[in-house]
């Protein structure tokens, strides 16, 4: 088992280039299977979710060819299976969007039900709903979501909840049903924007993605495209971030600011200095972080997966700030963690009151997904002492080369896998 061991203290500075948008691609490559010809998808994420997708892929007889580290070539001509197994889907939660591909092109699927980082109880029904409401049958057998049509059809659809996960499979299934589909209380997240400039860039008919109300006229095919994927928002915030916990300056590159929007105004309330260009944001952040209240919404609000980072920021703040987790009801067991460092935290219902203190001091701590995982390394690197960072194979999900963009911003952080390698470490460092 790995872990990151950090000796804090070193304010990160500098510039980071930012990959692909983890979240984007795993849709992506799962709508990459919808046509019988050959899609190249650039600007990849090398972490293990995508790995585990591409590997679920190839496994029903896609073919996949890696061109080099963040582009691949997938055809999904050769499928002769419709049944994603356990094993790959139990690692990821993305895997849901095979149901959508594959009830899309060929009116059935069959996938275990998702894993992912337990955050919550993560329900699919919304998913389900948008299917059934298509015409397909749907039903859970042993572990298993089976879902079947004759043929789509379009259909008017209204969300109860605000999902991207659902909002993207719906869409990927509605892309080859005939006719209309207009779905309404859509999710807005660049991702679910990205998914619909990949279909259409494949000859889908998607109009609206990124407002509420998502039309999408059937199509009977889809055909070759090259794409790539757009930033990922949330490696770009977790160093943002980095920079305001560290007192720092860093400088994030290759991103779309306006996709950071929500960060950069959190991080202005608390103090940091921000500047825009055209495709990079620098944080600067010349003083101890001040207190302010945070609520995760859907985009454009501030984002969940940016709840953690936040979390270890206002730990060091002066004041008492709040957090109220709106979107998953188990996103705040980094805090616990954050405890044994010397925060002082209150967990009251999906609310979180954090009062800031002087100095956190480095312990040993478990990463609980993969958000707090990162996290936990941020505060690890704005504390005094050492901070060893367990479990970071959720990191490894969706972070490429964590340690090495912190090193290159002068954090002082490794990997290791066994108390000899800890010990050495902590000589190196002492
Ligand atoms: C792989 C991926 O892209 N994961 C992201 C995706 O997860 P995911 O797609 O699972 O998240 P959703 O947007 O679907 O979930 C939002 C809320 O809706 C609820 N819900 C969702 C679906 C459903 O059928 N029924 C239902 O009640 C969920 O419990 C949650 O409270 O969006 C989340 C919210 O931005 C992010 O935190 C995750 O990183
Ligand atoms: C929670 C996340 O991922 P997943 O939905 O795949 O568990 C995330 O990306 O922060």
């Amino acid at each position: 088992m790995e872990q990151y061991i950090i000796k804090g203290g070193n304010p990160l500075v500098g510039e980071v280039e930012i990959g692909g948008a983890k979240n984007a691609a795993l849709a992506i490559l799962a709508a990459g299977i919808m046509t019988d010809e050959t899609v190249v998808i650039d600007n990849l994420p090398d972490v293990n979710d995508i790995n585990v997708m591409l590997e679920a892929i190839s496994g029903i007889g896609a073919m996949v060819q890696r061109v080099d580290r963040h582009t691949v070539r997938i055809n999904g001509s050769g499928i002769h299976d419709f049944n994603i197994e356990y094993d790959y889907i139990k690692k990821i939660r993305a895997s849901y969007y095979l149901l959508g591909a594959l009830l899309g092109k060929y009116n059935r699927s069959q996938v275990a039900l998702p894993g992912g980082c337990n955050i919550g109880s993560r329900p699919i029904d919304q998913h389900l709903k948008g299917f059934r409401a298509l015409g397909a049958d749907v039903d859970i057998e042993n572990g298993k979501i089976v879902a079947e049509a004759d043929k789509l059809k379009g259909t008017h659809l209204y969300f109860d909840v605000v999902s991207v996960g659902a909002t993207i499979n719906v869409m990927m299934a509605a892309t080859m049903a005939e006719g209309l589909t207009i779905m309404e209380n859509v999710a807005k997240e660049p991702h679910v924007v990205d998914v619909a400039n990949f279909l259409n860039s494949m000859g889908a008919n998607i109009r609206g993605a990124g407002t509420d109300v998502i039309k999408i006229k059937g199509v009977r095919s889809l055909h070759k495209t090259e794409y790539s994927i757009i930033p990922d928002q949330i490696e770009a915030g977790t160093f943002m971030f980095g920079a305001a916990a560290t007192m720092g300056d860093v400088t994030v590159m290759n991103v779309i600011p306006k996709h950071l929007e929500a960060t950069i105004a959190k991080l202005v309330d608390i103090g940091c200095e921000v500047e825009e260009f055209d495709d990079a944001v620098r944080v600067v952040a010349k003083r101890r972080p001040r207190c302010t209240q945070v609520k995760t919404l859907p985009y454009p609000g501030y984002p969940t997966d940016m709840q953690p980072q936040i979390g270890v920021t206002l730990a060091l703040a002066e004041g008492a700030s709040t957090i109220t987790e709106s979107i998953f009801e188990n996103r705040f067991k980094y805090l616990d963690e954050l405890a044994r460092m010397g925060a002082d935290v209150k967990i009251e219902g999906n609310t979180a009151v954090i009062r800031g203190v002087e100095k956190l001091s480095g312990a040993r701590v478990s990463a609980s997904d993969l958000r707090a995982g990162a996290s936990l390394c941020i505060a690890g690197l704005a504390a005094d002492g050492i901070t060893i960072v367990d479990d970071i194979v959720y990191i490894q999900r969706g972070y490429e080369c964590f340690e090495e963009k912190l090193r290159s911003l002068g954090g002082i952080i490794e990997k290791v896998s066994s108390e000899k390698d800890i010990k050495k470490f902590q000589l190196k460092v002492s």
